[in-house]
């Protein structure tokens, strides 16, 4: 199989290390699509024997799968300046946020598309991608992507392309909202006198212990919290003021407030 990855930034880069990394692809089939030449020397470095291309230089593409890894703001752009038809065999495969199968396939004049939304810990083969398909693809063609898509972790197939701005939402954005969480924490830490090194060292492992113990537990959240909060103790204290605060409500806002600037993201 060959590939070629339009945009070759973090995600581009991250999954094209996953299917080297697996051996479901050679570098030698391999094309990588960046904007500014400045990065091609960079990227050279690292993938030796892959063809790197500046966007204003591809005059063909000779990939079975065209991975769509720009951002959803360049994507207006990178459809009115092609330079290049997609040929009738080739699959398309986007991962940007927000942008419909509808629209892809409108602005690229291409009806083989298949919708994806991975997350960044697909950088180590821990990331959890939704994907959809527009009507037409086959069982063989979505098979070769799953192949594709479990290298960088677990991904789930969905019948309904609109619950996709809401997995974008939820594991999609979801690393930042963990790292925001888990900043928070290291921070009360260091407010209350530990080093910033240790209490990083407190809370990582927390995390990890914790996300564990939900793995691996008969007991559903609330009861796993109830483990903990000991009446009168002090995460009862702790859980009143973000429950005074409306914290859950808030998180949960900001995960709509995402799904939202999802769907904006396709007009
Ligand atoms: N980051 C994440 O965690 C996730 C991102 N996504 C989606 O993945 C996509 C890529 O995101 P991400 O990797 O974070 O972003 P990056 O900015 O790292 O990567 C996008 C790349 O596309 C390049 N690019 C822009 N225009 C063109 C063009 N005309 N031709 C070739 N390359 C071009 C950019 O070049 P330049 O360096 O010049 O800007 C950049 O290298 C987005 O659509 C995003 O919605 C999906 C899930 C998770
Ligand atoms: O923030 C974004 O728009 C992209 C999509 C999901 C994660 N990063």
């Amino acid at each position: 199989m060959k590939i070629a990855v339009l945009g070759a930034g973090k995600m581009g880069i991250s999954f094209s290390k996953s299917f080297l990394k697996y051996d479901l692809i050679k570098q030698e089939n391999l094309q990588l699509i960046t904007r500014n030449k400045n990065n091609i020397s960079a990227i050279s470095q690292e993938f030796p024997r892959v063809q790197v291309l500046a966007f204003d230089e591809v005059s063909t593409i000779d990939a079975d799968l065209v991975i769509i890894a720009v951002k959803p703001q360049d994507f207006a752009f990178v459809a009115e300046n092609l330079t290049f038809k997609f040929k009738e065999n080739q699959l398309l495969l986007s991962i940007m946020a927000g942008i419909s199968i509808e629209k892809i396939q409108n602005l690229l004049h291409h009806k083989a598309v298949v919708r994806a939304m991975p997350n960044s810990p697909s950088l180590l083969g821990m990331g959890i991608t939704g994907y959809t398909s527009a009507p037409g693809i086959s069982f063989t063609q979505l098979i070769q992507i799953e192949r594709l898509l479990n290298s960088t972790g677990r991904s789930v197939y969905l019948e309904d392309e609109n619950l996709l701005d809401g997995v974008t939402a939820l594991s999609g954005s979801g690393p930042a909202y963990f790292y925001y969480i888990v900043d928070a924490m290291i921070k009360a830490g260091t407010e209350m006198g530990i080093e910033e090194n240790l209490s990083k060292l407190f809370v990582s492992q927390t995390m990890l212990g914790a996300y564990h113990l939900i793995n691996n537990s008969d007991k559903n959240l609330e009861e796993l919290i109830q483990d903990v909060a000991s009446k009168g103790g002090t995460t009862e204290a702790a859980l009143k003021t973000f429950d005074d605060n409306r914290l859950k409500e808030i998180l949960k806002e900001g995960i709509l407030a995402a799904e939202k600037r999802a769907q904006e993201l396709n007009n």
